[in-house]
């Protein structure tokens, strides 16, 4: 990117001096606080008195602008620093009034003037002496804007394509590689071309509750749920839910459509084990369908965090769901030491029909909902550490299938290191010896007339090994990972 100061000059015109929103001052705050505290956008959007006061406009401006820069700081430092003589030396708080201004002329489409001139009032505010480099750095950004998402400093061919790509969607260069490596570049550009974008919202309905479907009628947006999934309302407006007591009465839990779809798959009768419980979005949905379904079934849900277990606990309580659930804190890697006292009360190692490993994992399916994740995370994580723990998790929970039982391996991952090759080592290893990969179509509850429309949008998704996997994209749900073992009557 060569010097764009004149071109700039030339494009922009005289600066526009305006006086600075409240949105861009607010969202400076929430960022700096974020950068302090390490917190979650999302938990520092909700902490955050300023925006509650803001105008519904000023707050979703102020919104956009706090979740977009979390999601691409590491495009817009690049960016930034070019034109730095000394970056590391940079005060943190011009960086961030910068990062917001440089996200409105990359990623925005903020009209340009609009953009520097609210850039230069936010650098002012932090520092007065610094509005100048702020205006000459943002000038050189809105020329070479196109440039650097083009990636024309690149050579040109696949390297170029997939650094563009990568770019375009705010995310790092080796992880867009992964994503390509994993999904193929024309899935892979779905994925990359809705991650700056809003995420749809899908609820499932309590079954006990018969007036959650109607207050929910209002709320639906555009087209109706694509999978035809019972108890699945998809997409409805999230912001208007919130202001309704559905979440606080647990008449609904929020859960990604796919994510419905891979719980669905694993509601079975009899004795149920579900690994990496969490909040429980899974045990809700699980729990639900089992009760449409009239289906007798008895679970226990095992986590590692406390915190998680109650608040899955508190909301099958409130849902009036809890009946057959033991919920126990413990480590999915040594279900003995977990199960004890289970097994002690059952007086014996208890076995089960059907057991769910929704495992941890990288979350890249989900990076629109949760900006944080592509730059925290190391190629060490995808390579190593988090298919290490999976295949330790989903080896272990294998254990403690009943002969003919079901086994279900679950991630909202994209990447194959997380997914097929999880599932690769384990058919290879001494105990996936003794199981069966199946379709996750085939299970028992896509059997039922009425989740025929929802079988049928699995088969639609799955691989011809009968591995369910989805990619995000625009005006549709999150990447989930799924595969279905049956372990062998005899070895
Ligand atoms: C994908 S999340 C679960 C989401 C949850 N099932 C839901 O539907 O809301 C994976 C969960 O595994 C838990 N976890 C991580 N390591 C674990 C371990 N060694 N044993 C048990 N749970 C673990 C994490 O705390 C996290 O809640």
């Amino acid at each position: 990117m060569g010097c764009g100061a004149a071109r700039a000059r030339g494009q922009l015109g005289d600066a526009l001096v305006t006086e600075l929103s409240p949105a861009r001052r607010v969202a400076l705050d929430i960022l700096l606080d974020l950068e302090e505290s390490g917190a979650y956008a999302r938990d520092g959007l909700d902490a955050s008195p300023e925006l509650r006061e803001l105008s519904r406009r000023d707050a979703g401006l102020a919104t956009r602008l706090v979740l977009g820069v979390v999601a691409t700081y590491g495009c817009l430092d690049e960016l930034i620093d070019t034109y730095c003589e000394k970056p590391g030396r940079m005060n943190a708080r011009i960086r961030e009034a910068l990062r917001i201004a440089a996200f409105e002329i990359v990623y925005l489409g903020t009209e340009p003037r609009a953009a520097v001139s609210q850039g230069v009032e936010l650098v002012r505010t932090r520092a007065k002496s610094a509005a100048g480099f702020a205006n000459a750095v943002l000038r050189r950004i809105v020329a070479d804007r196109g440039v650097y998402l083009a990636a024309e400093d690149v050579p040109a061919g696949s390297e170029r394509n997939a650094v563009s790509a990568a770019r375009s969607a705010g995310l790092p260069a080796w992880l867009a590689g992964e994503v390509i490596a994993s999904l193929g570049f024309e899935r892979a550009r779905l994925l990359f071309d809705c991650e700056l974008e809003p995420a749809p919202v899908a609820v499932h309905l309590n079954p006990h509750d018969a007036t959650a479907e109607d207050a929910l009628a209002s709320l639906r947006v555009g087209a109706s749920d694509v999978a035809g999934l019972p108890g699945c309302i998809a997409p409805v407006a999230s912001s208007e839910l919130m202001h309704t007591d559905l979440l606080k009465r647990s008449a609904v839990a929020v859960c990604d459509l796919n994510a419905q779809v891979v719980a669905t798959a694993a509601t079975m009768p009899g004795d149920c084990l579900e690994v990496g419980a969490g909040r429980g979005t899974k045990s809700f949905v699980m729990v639900a369908q089992a009760t449409r379904c009239g289906m007798r079934r008895s679970a226990v849900a095992v986590e590692l965090s406390k915190k998680k277990n109650r608040l899955n606990r508190r909301r099958l309580e409130r849902a009036g769901l809890i009946d057959c659930v033991c919920f126990v804190t413990g480590d999915g890697c040594d279900l003995d030491r977990a199960l004890s006292e289970t097994d002690r009360r059952a007086g014996e190692r208890r076995l089960f029909d059907s057991v769910l490993v929704d495992a941890p994992c990288t979350g890249t399916g989900t990076m629109r909902r949760h900006p944080e994740i592509p730059w925290r995370l190391l190629p060490e994580d995808i390579d190593r550490d988090m298919p290490g723990l999976q295949l330790a998790l989903l080896t272990e929970a294998a254990r403690r299938v009943r002969p003919g039982g079901q086994l279900i391996y679950a991630t909202c991952s994209v990447l194959q290191q997380e997914n097929a090759a999880v599932v690769d080592a384990f058919l290879d290893s001494e105990v996936g010896r003794g199981f069966a990969l199946a379709p996750v179509s085939q299970a028992l509850i896509f059997e039922r007339p009425e989740f025929a429309d929802a079988a049928a949008y699995v088969r639609s998704q799955e691989t011809n090994r009968g591995l369910f996997q989805t990619v995000p994209a625009l005006d549709s749900f999150d990447g989930h990972f799924c595969a279905r073992f049956v372990r062998r009557k005899t070895v």
